[in-house]
């Protein structure tokens, strides 16, 4: 274990805050920028992603759409890309290294099939514990073939065979990226495609997501909602696409307000957004702050005056932003308990853990329950956190810093991930201080 209280001089020091007003720009999303680059790298003919993130995330996307010999450049405010009309040029076997983006190996693997080479997905250590077993079996059903070159059920795996569609039963109970990869390839199948669910579907609203950018590039699945989704055969148009912000890096700067008392407006956030994270801002309305969406303009202000109280909630289609929660917990008058986490464990980390030893490291404690894990407010003390590799505890880690002060975030440049400029947009804020 990584964790321990007290501080050794290694990482980044995070002083407390003090009350706050402050103003930022929410990065572009991540979720949408990956859909809109695989979109485009289907579509007929040359598309324009405009505002896209900036992340190791979304290189590890590019690039492997470059390796399968989609054009991809880098243009003024954006990314120009060449689609191939869902007919991949021969560039033989390819190995793809998805490092440690999970959006990126799951959305690329029903894809894959549509490369006339072998195309073999792997990434980091942590990846090839990430399950995709699941998704396997969808894809097999749907005409491919897979095969897992370690681990069963784990990456690295080699996918060939061709896309013949069909009725493809999938159990996303560990992950909605299952059915989004077979969303995002679906319309060039053999045969009409129709995904049908087992069980529950874990994350739910990012098949709203992927159903919204697939729309935007001409392609409009039946309804996601409940059932079965059906995939229309088609050829994606290209587009001119911008990116919206990003809800789920939004929620670090809405949560400095809450632990540190005061206000921060965040712009660039779509207020019809269809992001499930958004659901943090009610969340945070639970326990006391004030929430302003400045009826349907592109911020939102979180004033937080008052001492903030545990909540109960469910946060299946939110679990990006349930470490940022957590984090606030900690700083509540009662404990707070979140159900609906049965997924956190398939993460970058085994993310209920990481809540936990969190929690333990400065001076608060957490439980896990049956699906569920119960935060107890703090008694902070100094602390160094290791999010190992982790993004999401980096930046809860420091949302800490900033309420309690005292903690020393190990490796911080993780960050990267997702939303690379999270530290340098605190210092600008003049939060973080040397
Ligand atoms: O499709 C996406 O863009 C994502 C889906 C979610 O994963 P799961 O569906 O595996 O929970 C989320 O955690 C991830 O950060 C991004
Ligand atoms: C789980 C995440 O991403 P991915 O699944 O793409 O690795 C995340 O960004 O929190």
């Amino acid at each position: 274990m990584l964790w321990k209280g007290g501080g050794v001089n290694t990482g980044l020091k995070i002083k407390k805050a003090g009350t706050v007003d402050v103003e930022f720009r929410a990065p572009p999303s991540k979720s949408y920028t990956h859909r809109a680059l695989i979109c485009a790298a289907l579509a007929e003919g040359e598309s324009f992603i405009g505002n896209p993130l900036d992340s190791e995330d979304i290189d590890v996307t590019v690039n492997a759409l470059i390796r399968l010999g989609i054009s991809c450049r880098k243009i003024k405010d954006g990314i120009a890309v060449e689609g191939c009309g869902g007919v991949f040029p021969d560039v033989g076997e390819v190995i793809i290294d998805c490092r440690n983006s999970g959006t990126t190996l799951r959305l690329l693997s029903t894809l894959a099939l549509l490369s006339p080479g072998r195309v073999t997905l792997t990434g980091t250590k942590r990846m090839k514990e990430r399950p995709i077993g699941d998704l396997a079996d969808a894809i097999k059903q749907a005409g491919g073939d897979v095969i897992f070159i370690e681990k069963d059920g784990f990456p690295p795996l080699r996918i060939s065979g061709s896309l013949s569609g069909g009725r493809v039963i999938v159990d996303a109970s560990k992950s909605s990226q299952y059915v989004s990869s077979l969303m995002l390839t679906g319309p060039y199948s053999d045969h009409p495609m129709n995904i049908m669910p087992k069980g529950s579907i874990a994350s739910k609203p990012y098949l709203r997501i992927t159903a919204d950018v697939m729309r935007s590039f001409g392609i409009v699945p039946a309804d996601v909602s409940n059932g079965s989704i059906t995939i229309p055969q088609d050829v994606y148009s290209p587009s001119d696409y911008a990116v919206e912000g990003d809800y789920s890096s939004a929620s670090y700067l809405f949560a400095v307000a809450a632990v540190c008392g005061g206000r921060v407006r965040v712009n660039n956030l779509n207020p019809h957004s269809l992001q499930g994270d958004r659901a943090f801002l009610g969340m945070l309305k639970d326990m006391g702050c004030d929430i302003d969406l400045n009826s349907g303009e592109d911020y939102v202000v979180a004033e937080c005056r008052k001492g903030l109280k545990g909540i109960e909630v469910d946060m299946s289609g939110s679990p990006d932003v349930i470490q940022t929660l957590a984090a606030v917990a900690l700083f509540a008058d009662s404990p707070t308990t979140i159900h609906g986490v049965g997924n956190l464990k398939y993460k970058e980390s085994d993310r209920i853990q990481a809540v936990i030893d969190m929690a333990e490291a400065c001076g608060g404690r957490a439980e896990a329950g049956d699906g569920s894990v119960t935060i107890y407010p703090a008694e902070f003390r100094e602390c160094l956190i290791d999010p190992a590799d982790d993004h999401r505890t980096a930046m809860s880690a420091a949302v800490i810093g900033l309420g309690a002060g005292g903690v020393e975030i190990k490796n911080p440049e993780c960050v990267s991930k997702s939303y690379p400029e999270f530290f340098t947009e605190l210092r600008r804020a003049g939060l973080l201080h040397e």
